[in-house]
């Protein structure tokens, strides 16, 4: 099977992350973390300023690795490096996506997550929230 190699963005600000909703192709309506495809050269924090500067004309500071999920999906097996991520200034744009919202960490399961978030966000949990 084919593995797509992917960087995902948890975008931090105060208590809150960024979801966004996919608005096209096959996982369109579920809900991520910003990023995308690692291309050949390149390392996954380069694939993440890339990406968030193209789908949200977004400056990001990309800060230490969360977690890499690992997952089948029935088209090809994703490897996925998901990181904390800060906005450089308070800017972002939704070129992409079809919405986006902040979410408290109490609120992370507010959303439909793609299947494979559903890990970042039991590790988000785990690492972030102990004690709440
Ligand atoms: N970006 C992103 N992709 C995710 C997440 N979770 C998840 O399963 N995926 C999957 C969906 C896609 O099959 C793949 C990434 O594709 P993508 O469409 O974001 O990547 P891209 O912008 O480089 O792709 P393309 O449209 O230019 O081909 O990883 C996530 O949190 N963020």
């Amino acid at each position: 099977m084919k593995t797509i190699r992917v960087a995902a963005a948890v975008i931090r600000r105060g208590s809150q992350i960024l979801a966004a909703e996919r608005g096209y192709g096959e996982f369109r309506d579920g809900w991520e973390f910003p990023g995308g495809k690692i291309e050949s050269g390149e390392t996954a924090e380069e694939a993440l300023k890339r990406e968030l500067k193209e789908e949200m004309n977004a400056e990001v500071i990309v800060n230490e690795k969360i977690t890499t999920v690992e997952m089948d999906y029935p088209e090809f097996h994703l490897s996925m490096d998901a990181f904390l991520v800060s906005l450089a200034d308070d800017h972002f744009e939704l070129l992409e996506h079809e919405a986006a919202c902040w979410l408290d960490y109490q609120h992370l399961d507010d959303v439909n997550w793609l299947p494979a978030d559903q890990e970042i966000v039991r590790v988000l949990k785990e690492k972030y929230m102990k004690g709440c």
